[in-house]
């Protein structure tokens, strides 16, 4: 079995540069393929409150300790705090909730996964009777001071961001005591982050990379939008190289550095996205990947277009 590289941390810990994403994994089938990824050498899953499937996420991870399968310890877990929660008292029961549901004594990573907060105390989006999203103006920046006691609590290992942009990015860093260790953003061949990787960089944070495949599943998806595993440029490449497309731009990223965590509830795609370690893309390559941006970004946030902090409103990178 291929053991996967990893990738240091600020804060000396370390993080296996690919995993499982499981946003819209259903219910009924996202143990199946926690089980399957972790049987073919996975050892890091990418969970989220607001994914609602932790509890089954965390049925399949205990079941393969108990079996004697992994240890907690050979395991990396993520998950992530959602928009009504953002306001400092509610940030300690977000993580119990989601660690009960997991099953879990602690996790790995916790992120704050949006800056932008949503009102607190009702549903997961809560909207006016037009359906929009009614916000609530708890800044990120005292979110931050409320994760860095979970890590003071021993409730997860490391504390981390998601979707912030450069400037957000710089205001956390002006409060905070523990750096955050790593940024997940939107990242592949149509929207590479080329800039904000380099930033973070400058900042010792480390990049996870979602949506790694284009996110074909998403659900606001439209036909006549273009689909990366379909691109004839990159299916060229995956020609030369014996290899698929989405091994392709999965190794695009593991050699940039870049955590990856390509989501799939399918056993034999789960086993095919693990295949990236026995090949090497050349330099001239991974220069002509870059080429492929287009600012295509799959995750826009529209329903929280007009918050303060929404990340992708201006110029911001
Ligand atoms: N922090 C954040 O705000 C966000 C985080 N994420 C995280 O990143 C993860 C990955 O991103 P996600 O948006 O789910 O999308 P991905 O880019 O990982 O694409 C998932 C889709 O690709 C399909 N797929 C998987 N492997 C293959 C393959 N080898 N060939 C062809 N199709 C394949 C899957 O189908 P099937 O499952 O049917 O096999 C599914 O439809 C998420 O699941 C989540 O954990 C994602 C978005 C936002
Ligand atoms: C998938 C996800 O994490 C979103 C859209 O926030």
């Amino acid at each position: 079995m291929a053991s996967v590289p990893k990738v240091k941390f600020n804060n000396g810990l370390e993080i296996p540069i690919f995993g499982l994403g499981t946003w819209k994994s259903k219910p009924g089938q996202v143990a199946q393929a926690v089980k399957d990824a972790i049987d073919i050498g996975y050892r890091h899953i990418d969970c989220a409150h607001v994914y609602g499937n932790e509890k089954e996420v965390g049925d399949a991870v205990v079941s393969k300790i108990s079996q004697g399968v992994v240890k907690r310890e050979d395991l990396f877990i993520t998950s992530k705090l959602w928009n009504t929660f953002h306001r400092p008292d509610l940030v300690e029961g977000a993580i119990k909730q989601t660690l009960s549901d997991l099953g879990i004594e602690y996790l790995d990573l916790y992120l704050i996964h949006w800056p932008l907060a949503y009102k607190e105390g009702g549903p997961l989006f809560p909207a006016d009777p037009q359906g929009k999203i009614l916000f609530s103006d708890v800044d990120y920046v005292d979110t931050w001071k409320a994760m860095e006691q979970l890590v003071h609590k021993g409730l997860t290992k490391s504390i981390g961001i998601s979707n912030f942009n450069k400037r957000q990015i710089e205001r956390i860093l002006s409060v905070a005591t523990i750096t955050p260790v790593t940024n997940q953003v939107e990242c592949h061949p149509y929207l590479n982050q080329s800039k904000l990787i380099e930033f973070c960089k400058s900042k010792n944070i480390t990049v996870t990379g979602y949506s790694p495949l284009g996110s074909p599943d998403r659900p606001w998806a439209k036909p006549d939008e273009p689909q990366l595993l379909d691109d004839p440029k990159l299916k060229e490449l995956a020609t030369k190289y014996k290899k698929t497309p989405a091994q392709i731009v999965l190794r695009y990223q593991v050699q940039r550095g870049v955590i990856t965590i390509p989501k799939s509830v399918t056993k034999s795609r789960i086993q095919e996205n693990f295949n990236i370690f026995d090949f090497e893309l050349t330099a001239d390559d991974v220069k002509y990947l870059n080429t492929f941006d287009c600012n295509g970004r799959f995750c826009p946030m529209t329903a929280g277009l007009g918050h303060s902090h929404h990340p992708f409103q201006n110029d911001d990178y």
